[in-house]
């Protein structure tokens, strides 16, 4: 009998679910028992997923918490908005670990998740319960929780570009702008006309302008790590590459402080913490620079004439920002290192 942690995978037929396979198949101490599909039960995962051929051929199960707890210790979710909300919570009730990577749980407010969602929320109850799982912000509560919201992508990134100042109390609360861009694997496998080659292919678009269900994601920990209601501006875009988001954040600061006060308090906050990298003075990052990995490379500008701040900060949106930070979390809640399974080199070029 095996003594790794046996992990479950629903959603395992797409972007996120795939990719969670990639990681875990790399760990040295899980092993993948179920891959689960609502749609394809009894099918192999490789038929969908020809990379996975002689290395992932399990068939695929149905979704039924039953099976999922006979076959796993720990089961993620790689599901569609909506799915988790009455699915987690029998998890939960079953005795298992639960990362979900869907939005279902991130919003402390039930309210806020059916007004930008369009969803019902789920049982305040489970809400509570819910880990957020930015992991360089709050590994002290990821560490032995047992049911784990894993933030948004554009969160992601966007908040570990924004922590430090904002919990340094330099910030002013109402000047924080965030203009952020994503590759397109950011809206999943499922085909629709805005990811059709065609249409993005050479082409830049915004999109949710001041609608974006990630906005009260950013706002709720901005708030919580500030002390105080933080309100902001916030857009996307969708940039013609496969993977891959840059943030681009501005904040005005309540006193003019140097650069290098700047620079001091980032280095320090992500003192040891080996996946978030502050660039050298002068350096930005690209995306390209942590593709296929799960780095958060952070890029810093003070400008001298208006004491503005300019936060460039980039993750992969499907390691990072989505399998790669619920591994990373998995780590933590079983008191492994948080690199385990996760220590490799973006892939370049
Ligand atoms: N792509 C990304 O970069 C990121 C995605 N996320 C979030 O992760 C989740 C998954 O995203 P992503 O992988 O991109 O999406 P995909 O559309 O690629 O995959 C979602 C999968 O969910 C399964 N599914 C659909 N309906 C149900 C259901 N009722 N019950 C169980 N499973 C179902 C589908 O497979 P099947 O039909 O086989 O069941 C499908 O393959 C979403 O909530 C997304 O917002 C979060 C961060 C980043
Ligand atoms: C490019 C693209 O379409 N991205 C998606 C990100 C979706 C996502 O990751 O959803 P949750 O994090 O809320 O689960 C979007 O903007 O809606």
């Amino acid at each position: 009998m095996s003594t790794k942690l046996r992990a479950a995978i629903v959603g395992s037929t797409g972007y996120g679910g795939v990719e969670l396979i990639r990681l875990l198949l790399a760990h040295p101490h899980v092993a993948i028992t179920s891959v689960i599909s609502s749609s394809n039960a009894g099918a192999s995962i490789a038929d969908g997923y020809p990379h996975l051929n002689q290395i992932l051929t399990d068939k695929l199960d149905a979704v039924d918490v039953d099976l999922i707890r006979e076959k796993a210790d720990v089961v993620f979710l790689a599901t569609p908005h909506g799915v988790s909300t009455e699915l987690s919570p029998k998890l939960v009730d079953a005795g298992l670990k639960v990362i979900d990577i869907s939005g279902d749980f991130r919003l402390k407010s039930g309210r806020d998740y059916e007004a930008w969602y369009k969803h019902k929320a789920a049982d305040p109850a489970y809400i509570a319960r819910a880990v957020y799982g930015l992991a360089e912000v709050f590994a002290d509560e990821i560490r032995g929780a047992e049911f784990i919201s894993n933030p948004g992508c554009y969160p992601t990134a966007t908040l570990l570009g924004l922590a430090p100042i904002a919990a340094s109390g330099w910030m002013d609360p109402k000047s924080v702008i965030a203009d952020a861009k994503s590759g397109v694997s950011g809206a999943g496998r499922g085909l629709s006309l805005t990811v059709h080659y065609s249409e993005i292919n050479e082409n830049f678009l915004a999109y949710k302008v001041n609608k974006h269900q990630h906005t009260p994601e950013i706002e709720q920990t901005l708030s919580r790590l500030a002390g105080e209601e933080i309100v902001m501006t916030f857009t996307t875009h969708l940039v013609p590459m496969t993977r891959g988001i840059l943030s681009t954040i501005y904040v005005n600061l309540k006193e003019r402080r140097s650069e290098d006060e700047i620079f001091d308090l980032y280095r320090k906050y992500y003192e040891g913490r080996r996946f978030v990298r502050i660039r050298d003075k002068g350096k930005y990052p690209a995306t390209k620079e942590v593709w296929g990995s799960n780095y958060c490379d952070i890029g810093l500008s003070l400008d001298p004439r208006t004491g503005r701040l300019t936060i460039i900060s980039v993750i992969d949106n499907v390691v990072k920002g989505a399998a790669g930070q619920a591994v990373q979390n998995l780590n933590l809640m079983m008191g492994w290192d948080e690199a385990t399974g996760l220590a490799f080199t973006p892939v370049y070029p």
